[in-house]
């Protein structure tokens, strides 16, 4: 594993560190702040999942989360969002391949081989980070668009894994929606049979823990109508009697300006279940 950044910030660190990813089956960035206190104790963790097109680097340059993650003495850990490098599958558009790796295993070739960011994010990641840095196996998972998708399939699916889970702008009904079904139909095929395991939809009727759910959606939000639809995740979270805090907010886009003006309230959300 390979530091390649250190930047003083708010009294503690952001780093980024290279490694060679077992799951992954080649090299990948993750990003890491570590709060003051964590020079004399450990600090709980809160991975973030970002959206398409992105890196490591967006949440850790745009979201402007170090201050409270300081004061509130908690770590954050900022994946990639896909494989990446030469011999990795892509494709040309920016919503498949290469910065849009949707936090699944792909089944399907050219993808199967290194498209397993379920298994990174869910197992690998957080293995490498409690082995290394001064952190507790007290997690929260949260993310945006395509990485708040990833956030609540992920939470749905691992109970006992995560104390908080969280949400801007997330695409909650890939299977109905297109990002959703080009990337399923891409990585998982055309049986939509097993896209079910990555539905948040199908997901929440079945869960055996239900962590209330925060989620921010701006309505200014340019992709609000065709990709994201919170109103179907809404539905399905009261049939299921799943809690859901769903924060509608007049105004805001898409944007890192967004998730800037509410990160706060997904750092305490987090902090809030700690007890
Ligand atoms: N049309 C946009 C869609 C991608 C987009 O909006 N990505 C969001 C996540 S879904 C993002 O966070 N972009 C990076 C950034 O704003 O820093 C593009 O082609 O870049």
């Amino acid at each position: 594993m390979e530091r390649k950044e250190t930047h003083a910030s708010f009294g503690g660190v952001q780093e980024v560190w290279r490694h060679k990813s077992v799951s992954l089956g080649v090299e990948s960035n993750f990003a890491i702040y570590l709060p003051p206190q964590a020079k004399t104790e450990k600090v709980p963790v809160l991975y973030w999942l970002s959206g398409l097109t992105c890196t490591e680097q967006n949440f850790i340059g745009k979201a402007g989360a170090q201050r409270v993650a300081a004061e509130l003495g908690i770590a954050i850990v900022a994946s990639d969002t896909s494989p990446r490098g030469v011999g990795v599958a892509d494709d040309d558009a920016y919503d498949l391949g290469q910065g849009a790796g949707f936090y699944l295993n792909a089944t399907q070739e050219p993808w199967a081989a290194h498209y397993r960011m379920y298994d990174y994010v869910v197992t690998e990641l957080p293995a490498l980070i409690e082995a290394s840095f001064p952190v507790t196996q007290q997690r929260g998972i949260a993310g945006h668009s395509m990485g708040g998708f990833g956030a609540i399939m992920i939470a749905l699916r691992n109970p006992g894994r995560y104390r908080s889970v969280s949400a801007f702008s997330p695409i909650v009904a890939p299977t109905q929606v297109p990002w959703g079904e080009k990337a399923f139909s891409a990585y998982l095929g055309p049986d939509r049979a097993s896209w079910a395991a990555y539905d948040p939809l199908e997901l929440v009727r079945t869960a055996t823990e239900r962590l209330p759910v925060l989620i921010d959606q701006g309505l200014a939000d340019q992709f609000l109508k065709e990709q994201l639809r919170p109103q179907l995740f809404q539905a399905a979270a009261q049939n299921a009697g799943q809690e859901l805090i769903l924060n509608l907010r007049p105004d805001y886009d898409h944007s890192y300006y967004f998730i800037a003006s509410f990160i706060a309230d997904h750092l305490r959300h987090f902090v809030s279940k700690l007890g």
